[in-house]
């Protein structure tokens, strides 16, 4: 597990007088829970970028236990990305044409031969979220399945840390419920850092903590009455 540290940061673009997103000091203990919150447009999806250095920063440092991200160059950064992160986006980028097994173990196959104690835990984590039929084409699954494959495939290497970014949105009520479980369910298991960029209170309650973005800056910073 690891702990995320932020200083002085600031992400600027081209043509924007003010920077979208600006935080002066932010700390997450290794193991924590942290739900980000912001209306449309705040600098959640530009913090998640940063956090999990998708994106180079203008200013400022971000470190995950002593890893001062914004100082490697971006081959860097991938590889830290890849070794430490495990990322759980919206629209799940799953590849269609292969297997939910596939898709899990992908990230893997592209880099190195899979060895056996992988195969068996992409089959566990399979099994643990829910997918009776790993060998199953992903574009069969129902949308809640399909996360469900991209919290496992998220978990394979036993990341540090898991980033969300919105993991329910697209999903009803019910799948967008399961998912959620799940990632908190196994995060703890593993005692997994866990980032979820989120729009429901429910999962946000829940999570212990929560900071509320609005134009970038860093509004609210909120321990949860009701976290569990
Ligand atoms: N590459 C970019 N170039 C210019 N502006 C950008 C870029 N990326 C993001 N922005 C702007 O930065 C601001 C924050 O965007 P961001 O996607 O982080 O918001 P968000 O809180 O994730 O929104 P949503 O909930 O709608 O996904 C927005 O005003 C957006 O238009």
């Amino acid at each position: 597990m690891l702990a995320l540290d932020v200083s002085s940061l600031e992400m600027q673009f081209p043509g924007l007088a003010a920077p979208v997103l600006a935080i002066e000091r932010f700390h997450l203990p290794a193991g924590g829970r942290l739900a980000i919150t912001g209306a449309s447009g705040s600098g959640k999806s530009t913090f998640v970028n940063a956090i999990t250095g998708l994106e180079k920063v203008t200013r400022g440092s971000v470190s995950w236990s002593g890893t001062e991200i914004t100082r490697l160059s971006s081959g860097r950064r991938d590889a830290f990305r890849a070794r430490n992160i495990g990322l759980v986006m919206q629209d799940f980028h799953l590849f269609p044409g292969l297997s939910a097994f596939e898709n899990v173990v992908l990230p893997v196959r592209l880099t190195r031969r899979l060895a056996p104690h992988e195969r068996d835990r992409a089959l566990y984590l399979l099994s643990a979220t829910g997918i009776a039929r790993p060998q199953q084409k992903i574009e069969t699954l129902s949308r809640g399945e399909m996360q469900r494959v991209a919290v496992a495939r998220a978990l394979l290497s036993r990341p540090g840390v898991i980033v969300a970014d919105e993991p329910t949105a697209s999903l009803d009520r019910q799948a967008g419920k399961e998912v959620a479980e799940l990632l908190l369910q196994l995060a703890a298991e593993e005692g997994t850092t866990l980032v979820v960029v989120t729009h429901d209170a429910s999962l946000a309650e829940r999570l212990g903590r929560r900071i509320n973005l609005a134009s970038g800056r860093m509004e609210e910073d909120i321990q949860e009455a009701g976290a569990q």
